[in-house]
């Protein structure tokens, strides 16, 4: 069985986080692991607390995990402050697994800090050459390149930048644009676009959770970069038609419609 490992925070809410990261390795049919960097105290309303797990807990998690078992992709979300960035960075350059999907995490949908601004230009430097591909959303392009994004040719301004400062291949996600969402790919050469009708609903906790664990978990399974991409966008696509109104605020992404229609997810090609 292909294994794939997430290095992120707890949603308590199990809506993001690496509660949607399992999930979604599960519903791939993907064995799928975990070192916790911080727990959050969080519903579908926001983000009460957040209290982050010592570098060196971390690093002994991620220790635990390479020293026995091979680990066929790793999909790296919340990582808050200098300290973890550079264990996690230090740990990954060790092993160097084969794939990495880095989703640079920096605000939660309802608005809550989870990178210390301070350690912004430590997770460009460390973790940004590291990466098989990052998957920014609007926002965070710009936090990281500095790039206003206005319209499709700013997103591809930026995605330029985003190789510039070390990337290898970057995914521009489109969700927070007000038209319908088209995610961008930039490998230095060609432009991909992944178009997307707009789905109406508010519940859309834990999107960008979802999409980068699937690019890993199709990763995983032996894809190439632009056909994982598509395979998860089908899923995104898929969970968030069938999001769920759990709670009172932003409702999570559905994973269990995908298992139950989506079983032939979990052939390997290699
Ligand atoms: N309402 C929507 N309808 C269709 N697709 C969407 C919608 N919202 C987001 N997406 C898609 O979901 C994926 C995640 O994008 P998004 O921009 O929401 O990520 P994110 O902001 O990082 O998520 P999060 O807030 O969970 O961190 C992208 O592929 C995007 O195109
Ligand atoms: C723990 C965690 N990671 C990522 C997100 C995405 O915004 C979130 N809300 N919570």
């Amino acid at each position: 069985m292909r294994t794939a490992l997430t290095i992120a925070g707890s949603d308590s809410c199990a809506g993001a986080g690496i509660q949607a990261d399992l999930k979604t390795f599960y519903a791939h049919g993907i064995y799928g692991m975990s070192v916790i960097t911080a727990v959050t105290a969080q519903n579908t309303k926001g983000v009460m607390a957040v209290e982050n797990i010592s570098s060196h807990i971390v690093e002994k998690q991620i220790d635990a995990i390479f020293c026995d078992i091979k680990v066929d992709s790793v999909k790296i979300g919340m990582l808050s402050e200098i300290d973890i960035i550079k264990a996690v960075s230090s740990k990954l350059r060790q092993y160097s697994p084969k794939n990495i999907v880095l989703d640079p995490v920096m605000i939660s949908k309802s608005g809550y800090n989870l990178l210390n601004p301070d350690a912004k230009d430590v997770l460009i430097k460390e973790l940004l050459p590291l990466s098989t591909v990052v998957t920014p959303n609007i926002l965070e392009a710009q936090v990281i390149t500095g790039i206003n994004i206005k319209s499709i040719d700013d997103m591809k301004k930026s995605c330029k930048a985003m190789l510039e400062m070390g990337c290898k291949i970057v995914l521009i996600k489109g969700g927070h644009l007000s038209t319908d969402p088209i995610d961008i790919l930039f490998d230095g050469e060609d432009f991909k676009y992944f178009e997307g009708k707009r789905i109406h609903t508010k519940n859309t906790h834990g999107t960008g959770c979802t999409l980068s664990s699937a690019i890993a978990s199709n990763l995983a399974k032996g894809y190439a970069i632009e056909k994982s991409i598509k395979n998860a966008k089908e899923y995104i696509n898929v969970a968030i038609q069938n999001s769920l109104s759990i709670g009172e605020g932003i409702g999570p992404t559905n994973h269990f419609y995908s298992i139950y229609e989506k079983c032939n997810m979990i052939e390997e090609i290699d």
